[in-house]
């Protein structure tokens, strides 16, 4: 099934496979990404995701299976500036033209407006610093530069590598807000990147791979596993007996917390009241993301020596 509509353009991956001599970069690689969604496309260094992103975009040939946008191949596309916009890398801009002037070649080699051109600078935060040779910008600035050219032909799909790196906190706060807005709009964004506490508040789904291979696709809040109240007490037995009254369930867990099977810390917090026990602690249960993400791509990192222990 491939979605047409003019609105929203799904990108589809299935089987893509790219060998590089003997060497699996990217293998049987199959998901997809929706319109009006943020997806992060998460894995260690080395896992395959730039390589992934360049047959998407028809960079590289893949060795077998297909990539697809709006059920068309990058080659095939009727109006790939229209359609999808990416930045791939943010370090080949020339150094001695503004960034404002590369730009402008990109605008003029797509019949896109020079207005659109200055609007964008403004969108991205760079309208001053764009007139400044673009060997002068700090990699955030250049990060920015590429999402402005990205978006030049307004393009129905977004597809950005690692965009947060280079950037400071306040500018990933920036892009976030940035991409949310764009989303919020019916575009499809994937982004890539090695780390997922850097995007966990960022995406709305994750496709995560290692060694080439997919080990998890589907929504962030599944990752955060089920929502719970982590409570602190005296007496957690005679706690969890009198939340099972109330018609939650608990379980103790071995460091003497009690994780109840609630989202409402008031209600735990007056049960306790209720049975006399003091609340030392009382929180929402939060999934220790980095550890998943440790778990789930472990050792798997090929740019390293001893990786793959
Ligand atoms: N042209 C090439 N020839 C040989 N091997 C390559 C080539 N391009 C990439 N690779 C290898 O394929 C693997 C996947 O690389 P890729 O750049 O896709 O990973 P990545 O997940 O994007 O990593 P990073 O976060 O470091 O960019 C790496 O081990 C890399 O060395």
């Amino acid at each position: 099934m491939t979605t047409t509509s003019a609105e929203g353009a799904r990108i589809e991956i299935r089987g893509l496979t790219k060998h590089f001599g003997h060497f699996v970069a990217v293998d049987d690689l199959s998901f997809d990404v929706e319109p009006g969604r943020i997806t992060g496309f998460l894995g260690p260094n080395g896992a395959g995701k730039t390589t992934t992103l360049r047959m998407l975009l028809g960079l590289v040939h893949q060795s077998s299976g297909t990539a697809t946008i709006d059920g068309h191949r990058y080659v095939d596309l009727p109006d790939p500036l229209g359609t999808v916009g990416a930045a791939l890398e943010a370090t080949n801009f020339h150094p001695g033209r503004s960034g404002r002037d590369h730009l402008l070649v990109l605008a003029d080699a797509g019949s896109v407006p020079h207005r659109r051109v200055d609007e964008l600078l403004e969108l991205t935060g760079i309208p001053a610093a764009a007139r400044k040779r673009a060997g002068e910008y700090s990699m955030g600035m250049r990060q920015r530069l590429g999402l402005a050219a990205a978006l030049l032909g307004d393009p129905r799909v977004l597809v950005l590598d690692e965009p947060s790196n280079g950037l400071d906190p306040e500018g990933i706060r920036w892009l976030r807000g940035f991409l949310r807005h764009l989303s919020s709009q019916g575009k499809t964004i994937l982004i890539s990147s090695h780390l997922l506490q850097e995007v966990e508040q960022t995406v709305d789904e994750v496709v995560i791979i290692a060694n080439g291979r997919l080990v998890r696709a589907g929504a962030m809040a599944e990752l955060h596993g089920a929502p719970g109240a982590v409570v602190r007490t005296s007496d957690p037995a005679r706690l969890a007996g009198a939340l099972r009254v109330a018609d939650v369930t608990s379980t103790l867990e071995a460091d003497g917390t009690l994780v109840a099977d609630t989202t409402d810390l008031r209600l735990v917090g007056d049960v306790a009241l209720r049975a006399g026990l003091p609340i030392h602690g009382l929180e929402p249960r939060r999934a220790d993301l980095e550890a998943l993400f440790f778990e789930l791509t472990e050792g798997t990192n090929r740019n390293e020596e001893g990786a793959n222990r």
